[in-house]
Formats: C-alpha cells, structure tokens, sequence
C-alpha cells in the first residue's frame, strides 16, 4: 500500500538519519526533494550500525517514531539519487545470512517519501494526492458511506470529490501517514478525518450556492477556480475574516460531526484485524526468523506484533499477515516477565545487542468505554448549543434583553385580522354583567365623551364567579364589540421555575399591549398569581408570585387615564385576591356572574338549540330543558346541547328529539348509565322499594320538589336507583320546606323498614345529607330554640370549636331532635300509603323507569299545585309527537351490540333500540 514504510528502511544508516533529521523542514514537504539530494553526497548505503542506547522503554515509542522519519527522509533522499533500496529488514539481516531465504533487490512498495516527492503544491499550502494516496482515502471513504444516512454520505462524497480536485490541506496528509504508520486510529484521529471532511463538504456546498448566483462567471473560470474563489475573496479581505458561526450551525450538524468522527473510529478499529499466537509460536516462527520489525505492549498484557511485510511476503505469499492491517497478538503475564523472555529469547538467537527488536507501550480502550467517556461532553455541547439556539431564536425577534425569551409574554394575540368573532348577542343570561361591561366597549369606542365630562374611565374589572358561566366569553365579546385587539393569557403562565419570569412576563405584556392601544388585556385565573400576600406568608408565601402581582400592581398604576388599555381578570375565587388588587384605581369593578337563573338559562338554550337539527319548538324546548337543569352553568347547557346531539347521531336518528335531550340531561346530572351492573333480584327489590319510598314522600308532601323520574337502573359512581325531583329555583327555604325536604330523602330508609325484616346500608349518603340540612338550621339559621339566633361557620382548619362543650351537646341534641322529627313524619306518610308504596315498587320492578305520567296513572293527580313554571312543561307529557311523515319502528342497530347484562327491551326507555325510518 502506498503509505506503507519499506521496511527495507530500517536498516538505513544511523548518520544518515541524523543528518536527514537536521536537514528536515519541520513543516513543509515542499523543500523535501532538494533537501535530499543535498544530503545524498554524505549517504552510506547501508549500515549495520545502531545506537547503542535504543531503549525498550516507553521512551523508546518516540524515538522510534523520530527514527522513521529519519528513515524515510533519507530513503527518499535514495530514490531520488536512482539508488535501489531493498537491503535486509533489521533482525532480518542476522536470518538472512544464516539462511536461505533470499532478499529481492528492489521494493516494488511506495514510500510515503517518494510519494511526497510527487506531491505538487496547490493553493493555500494544499497538496495535491497522488493516486495511490487516492486510492487509500477513497477505500475508507467507500466504508464511510455505506454507515451513513444518505444526505451525510453526499456530503462526505463530495468533500472526498473536492479533496482529490483540488488537494488536501497538510493536516490530512499528515494523518493519512500516521495510519499508514501503523499508528492505531485514535478518537481525536478519526474527528479531525470527520472535521476536514465536513469543512470540504460546507465549502463545496457554499460554493455550490456561489456558483448559482454567478454561474457565468463560474463557466468562465472553470470548477477549479469556482471552489476556490471563496478562498481568494478570503485573501482579499483579510482584513474582515467572515466570522465561523458556530452557534449557528445546526444541533443536526453537530450531532453528525460527533457521530460520523465516532463511527469512522470505530470502523477503522474493526478493520483491524489480529490472530492470537502464543509465546512459542511467536518466538520459533516469527521472531526465530527475523520477521519481527516492532513489538507493541498494549495496556500491559497485550503484545502486538508488527512484521516486516514484505519479508513475510516473500517466504510465505499466502499468510494473511501481509495484508496491511493484520497483526498477530499474544498475551503476557507482566512487562517484565516479558521483557526478560524477550532478552533472553534474543541472546538465544543471537541478535546483537544494538539490532534488538524495539518494544513500544501504549493504552488503549474499548470503544463502548471510550464512547461513553464522551458522552457526557456532548450532552453538554448539545445542551450549550440548545440554549444558545434559544436565545438567539427564541427570544422572539430579538430586542428582548430577557434570557432566553422566557420573559417574553405568553398571550395570545387576537388583532383587528385575527378579530375576535364573539359578540354580546353570543352571552346569553348575564344582562347585568353585560351591562356594567359594556362601559368599557363605549370608552374604547368614543373615549372623548367621558373625557369631556371629566370621567377618569374605569382601569378594569374582576369577573367573578363558578367555573363555565361564561366569565372568558362575556371577555372576548367585549374585545369584539369594541373592534380592538385583545391579549388574552392566563395567570397560571406567569408562574415558571426561574425567579424573575413572572414580573418580566408582565412587563412584556403591559409594554406590548401599550403599543397596540386601544386595547384589552384578559387575565383569567388571576387568583394564580394574585392571592392575598398575607394569607401566603402561612407556610412561607410565594416570593416569585408576590414579586409578579407587584408587578402587576405597579404597571396598573402606571397607566394614565389616556391609555386606552382595559385590564379584565377572571378568577373563581374572588375572596382570596389581595385587596390591592381590588382597591379602585386598579380593578375599579367587581362583576360577579353567578350560575344562570331559569330564564338565563332559557336564554343560553335558545343560543344553542338552533346550532342542531331539531323539529321540536325551540321556545318550548328551551323552557323545558331550563326548568330540568336547576344549577347548570353556560358551559354544561352547551355540552349538555351538544351531548343530545351526539346520543341522537350514535341512535342513527336524523334529529334531535326531546327523549336525547332528557337522556343528555340525566347523564349529566346521574351519571352514565351501568347496563352491565347486574343487581341479584333481592337486592333489586330493596332497591325499587327504596326508591318507591322517596318517590311517594315527594308525591305527598306538600313542599316536596316536584317528581319528574323514578329509575333503578344503576347510574353513575354506586348510585343503584334514584327518584328525580326538579328543584325550582328558590332563594329561600322555610321549616316546612326543610323538613318536608329531610323527611323525603329519609323515605328510602323508612320504606326498606317497613318491607323488609331488616335494613341495608344504601341509604348513607341520605343521612349525610339530612344531618348536614339539620346541622345548618341549628348552628346557621337560628331554626333552633335551643341554640337561638347564632352562627357557627365549620371551618376544618380551625383546630377549636367556637363553642362551648354545653352549646356543642345542645347541638347534637337539637340536630338529632329535628332529624327524628323528620324520620316521625316520613314514618306516619308510608305507613298510611304503604300499599302505594308497593304499586310502584312493583311497576318499577317491571319497567325500571317510571316518569312523571306513570306516576299520575298508578296514584291519581298529586295532591298539591306544583309550580306553575314545572307546570306549564311537566303538567302533562309535552314532548312534541313523531312527525306525520316519519312512521318509526324500532330496529334494532346491528352496529350496535346489546348490552351485555340486559336484553334489549323495546317497553324500556334507554334500551339500546335504535329508531330509523322505514324505507
Ligand atoms: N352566558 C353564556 N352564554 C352562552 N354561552 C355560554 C355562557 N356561559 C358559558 N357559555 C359556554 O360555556 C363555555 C365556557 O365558558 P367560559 O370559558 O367563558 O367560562 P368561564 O367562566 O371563563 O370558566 P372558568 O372560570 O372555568 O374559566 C363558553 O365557551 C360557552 O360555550
């Protein structure tokens, strides 16, 4: 192979080297030739002599290493006069005249000197390859290639392709000697390969992008000239060098640079191959024979045997240890065992002194080992480079001084392209709050009118109240009707690990919304970050979040009256916001939007039912979902909307129809039905007669609720059955009220009583409830004579009750009293109507759901007027008939498979029956 030493070399003369030594240019090849050619006058042609001194030692590695330098100077310096090298191998020589073996008199290898003396200088100190140094790179390039994905093994082919165009930079010359040294491939070897590879691969594809731009000029002055016009504009403008960007280069590049230098590492180790010998099999065939040119200890217990190639190819033309990269190896005890085997072998066979085989040391690890000791550099380069990325790129456009961009606001921006498509007509049932809001739509709008009065116009306003009644909607509706933009964010996104986000967060968002005025700014969940700071500093406080409500305080304050900046804020928890907040000035207004009473609710229906596909009267449907949906928020009668129209798609029905609706409604407030939970019959029993009971108490009491359902399908999270009272809207509640309430939730448990021998446990959560109802008419509405006209708040974080141990004995007395007078009450009620009890205990056995018609069917008119409101939708069935031109049949849906428990059943509402028109 080409840059293969001869080892015919070796036995150059020892003055010979000396002088070539001196002679050598450190550093350029250039002088080679001619440096030569001077040292020639002085050269011997072949000399037994050594230095004495050649050491075993770790020392002797460098020496060696100087050695063949001087060797191949002066072997060079023998071409170049037409001498003929070839003479015995050193150790050889002693074998050659004490056997047969006959050296040939010339070496057909070529030295890296005579390739250096082909070597013609280019551009910039660059060196032209020769074909054999071609043929080497190109070998490992091939091998290169085929391990990398297709784009990198472009690049590496096309910085292959530049390099044997125009040269390569004495840096990969030097390291094309090293290997062909013998010198094993280091990790910092194989990326300085990868780096003058990559460095190739960028020029060659700037120059690709040069030469678009200016292919006429690039046709004129050839490829040659293109790829190296970089170089000369270089030249030219020393003065400003194009600075490298290495933070710019992509984490990809970086990841490939360290992955293919690795993976040209590793292949370069396993092309290595090795054979191990023995001690004996070393010293009779090898050493015995003067085949040995240097001995390698590795890590302290592997020898590595360097052979002269051409005299092993000459005896044995087959051995594999002619082949460039085969080595043999053995293994030893200790060095010094070694070394001393090695000297006394030596004496044995004669070798003098000064022509002993020169032993070399070195170290070196595993390529798992060595790639995991680099690991955690690169993470960090990685790392280093991802956080420099996100400065640069993060930050948003520059200009922001924040680290990283994490200061800049996280608000959405919705401007006058991107406008905000809600109005005022969308919030349906929260006329006061869009009343108190839309102040602020007139201030954005025509400032000038209250400017003219002398109004300071309002900063902004808290909306307040449960979750889903429409605080963000009624937001956005004011930022759409006024037509500006509107930053919306939530307070939760001012909160980040890193100290000092929070405040420079909220700088950036009140900074930009200034730039956008008129404008509004919607914090929702501002209670995240502006919770009072005096009930934080229990348990240590916040600091982060003190420092950005400051902050928000402060940019508040720092409007002036002519900023047309409106701060809206959402938050469910009011009573916790620190009163700086609040104080005028700040949040001027205080908007509470509670849950939709009956008419708001009918309002936000009538927004929602002409969104779907229904037949039915939307006035009348609207009146009667509301009256079904007591507490229901914006957001659960829009899901509750969009629920019916769902159970109407998967029924494969063409509209929404009431029963959809009423099934929407009952999951929302029941729980999914559990088909699969299958009751034993006793326990189904006890359930309908637990059930009948509560049914009957509502039918007969006079303040009851009004009954809408009766059901012992299981539903939800362990509710096995449940009666439906639709509670109307009441502010306030009287004794009676209460008491006909307690005893009607107590009528399940008083029922089972008087059926069944003994009780069960389903009925405690109605004891929870009744014992609550009774505690809070003792201890909160003065119902109790006893305990008289006070109030005691149950707070749990209150370690001592706020009464005595008397009032708190009195308490439990009075509860337990008002509770036993409500079990006495419910008691005389089914015990009189105990066969009325039985009638839909039994009904229900056999349907499991009884409605509203069924109860007037088995027990007549209820007694007392109901509400006129229930009245109106409930007092008869009022779901709106089929249409005339859709005849219905139930067909079972073959898609849908039945449940697993129950068969279908077409007399029972809610069985999977599917109704499709007839064809
Ligand atoms: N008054 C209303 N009119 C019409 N739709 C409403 C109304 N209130 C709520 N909604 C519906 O409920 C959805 C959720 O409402 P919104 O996000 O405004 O509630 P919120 O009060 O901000 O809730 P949270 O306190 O959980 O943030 C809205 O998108 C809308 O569809």
């Amino acid at each position: 192979m080409i840059l293969r030493y001869s080892p015919l070399l070796s036995r150059t003369a020892p003055n010979l080297l000396a002088s070539a030594a001196k002679c050598k240019p450190p550093h350029s090849q250039r002088f080679f030739p001619s440096c030569s050619v001077k040292l020639s006058l002085g050269l011997r042609s072949y000399a037994t002599k050594r230095p004495s001194n050649e050491s075993k030692d770790e020392t002797s590695k460098s020496k060696n290493s100087s050695q063949k330098d001087e060797i191949a100077h002066s072997e060079s310096a023998k071409s170049s006069l037409g001498e003929k090298p070839g003479k015995p191998a050193r150790g050889v020589e002693y074998l050659y005249t004490n056997s047969n073996l006959s050296i040939p008199p010339t070496n057909k290898k070529v030295t890296l000197e005579s390739l250096g003396a082909n070597m013609t200088s280019t551009i910039d100190g660059f060196t032209k390859l020769t074909p054999e140094q071609e043929q080497f790179l190109e070998n490992r390039v091939r091998m290169i290639i085929s391990t990398l994905p297709k784009s990198l093994g472009e690049d590496v082919a096309r910085a292959f392709a530049e390099i044997k165009k125009h040269g390569s930079p004495p840096e990969l010359i030097s390291l094309l000697k090293d290997l062909q040294d013998g010198k094993p491939m280091s990790l910092s070897m194989a990326a300085r390969i990868v780096r003058i590879s990559n460095e190739f691969a960028r020029k060659a594809a700037e120059n690709g992008t040069a030469s678009d731009k200016s292919s006429s000029q690039g046709k004129k002055d050839g490829p040659s000239a293109r790829f190296f016009s970089q170089d000369k504009n270089k030249k030219e403008d020393k003065s400003n060098p194009p600075k490298r960007d290495w933070f710019s280069m992509s984490l990809e590049n970086l990841a490939t640079f360290a992955v293919s230098g690795v993976l040209l590492w590793l292949l370069s180790r396993s092309e290595e191959q090795s054979k191990d010998i023995t001690w004996q099999e070393f010293r009779a065939s090898l050493l015995s024979k003067g085949l040995v040119e240097k001995l390698q200890v590795i890590n302290n217990n592997r020898v590595k045997v360097y052979v002269h190639r051409d005299a092993v190819e000459r005896a044995h033309p087959d051995s594999p240890a002619i082949k460039e990269n085969f080595f043999y190896t053995f293994t030893i005890g200790s060095t010094e065992g070694f070394e001393r085997k090695l000297d006394e072998a030596q004496q044995e066979l004669g070798i003098p002194n000064n022509e002993q085989i020169p032993v070399s040391y070195t170290t070196e690890t595993s390529a798992i080992s060595a790639i995991l000791s680099f690991t955690p550099t690169l993470l960090m380069i990685a790392f280093t480079v991802w956080l420099w990325r996100r400065a640069s790129g993060g930050a948003g456009g520059g200009g922001n001084s924040s680290i990283f961009g994490m200061g800049k606001t996280r608000a959405k921006k919705y401007s006058h392209e991107t406008a905000v498509q809600v109005k005022f007509k969308d919030v349906a049932g929260a006329d006061e709050a869009k009343q108190e809001i839309m102040e602020f739509v007139s201030f954005l709008k025509d400032p000038g009118r209250f400017e003219k009065l002398g109004a300071k116009i309002p900063r902004g306003a808290i909306l307040s109240g449960p979750p889903g009644t429409g605080k963000t909607l009624l937001a956005k509706a004011t930022a759409g009707e006024s037509g500006v933009p509107f930053f919306s964010c939530s307070g939760s996104e001012f909160i980040e690990v890193f100290v000092g986000i929070g405040p420079s967060r909220v700088r950036d968002l009140f900074a930009q919304a200034r730039k956008n005025t008129p404008c509004i700014i919607f914090i929702d969940e501002i209670d995240a970050i502006g919770k009072s700071r005096s009930k934080q500093s229990f348990g240590g406080g916040n600091d982060e979040r003190e420092a950005t409500l400051n902050q928000i305080l402060t940019e508040m304050d720092g409007f002036n009256t002519t900023d047309q900046v409106v701060v809206l804020a959402g938050t469910n928890r009011p009573d916790v916001l620190d009163p700086a907040l609040m104080r005028p000035g700040r949040f001027d207004r205080h908007i509470a939007i509670d849950r939709p009473t009956l008419s708001g609710r009918k309002q936000i229906f009538s927004v929602y039912l002409p969104k779907i596909r229904t037949d039915e009267d939307i006035d009348f449907l609207s009146g009667r979902l509301s009256s079904l949906t007591p507490g229901f928020s914006g957001a659960d009668i829009a899901n509750c909307v969009n629920e019916a129209a769902l159970i109407a798609a998967r029924l494969g029905a063409t509209k929404v129809v009431m029963n959809h609706f009423e099934q929407a409604i009952e999951r929302t407030v029941a729980g999914l039905e559990k088909k699969s939970l299958v009751l034993d019959p006793e326990e189904k029993k006890v359930v309908a007669y637990h059930e009948a009971g509560h049914a009957i108490c509502g039918w007969f009491f006079k303040h009851a609720d009004p009954l809408l359902k009766v059901s012992i399908i299981p539903r939800g999270q362990g509710a096995l059955g449940y009666a439906m009272n639709v509670p109307v809207d009441r502010y306030l509640m009287n004794v009676n009220q209460m008491m006909d309430r307690m005893a009607m939730i107590l009528g399940g448990r008083v029922s089972e009583e008087l059926h069944f021998e003994t009780v069960t446990s389903g009925a405690s959560d109605d004891f929870n409830k009744v014992t609550r109802m009774a505690t809070a008419m003792v201890t909160k509405y003065g119902m109790s004579q006893k305990i008289g006209y006070l109030f005691y708040e149950d707070d749990d974080n209150k370690l001592h009750k706020p009464f005595s141990e008397e009032t708190s004995r009195n308490i439990d007395l009075e509860v337990r009293r008002i509770v036993s007078e409500a079990y006495d009450q419910c008691k005389r009620l089914l015990t009189e109507k105990k066969k009325e009890v039985g009638l839909i205990a039994e009904e229900l056995l056999s349907k499991e759901v009884l409605d509203r018609d069924d109860m007037i069917r088995l027990l007549g008119k209820r007694p007392w007027q109901d509400n006129k409101e229930f009245d109106k939708y409930f007092g008869a069935r009022k779901s709106a008939p089929p249409p005339p031109d859709e005849t219905i049949t139930p067909i079972p849906d073959p898609s849908i498979p039945p449940p697993p428990s129950l068969p279908p059943n077409p007399d029972t509402p809610g069985a999977p029956v599917v109704y499709r028109k007839l064809e």
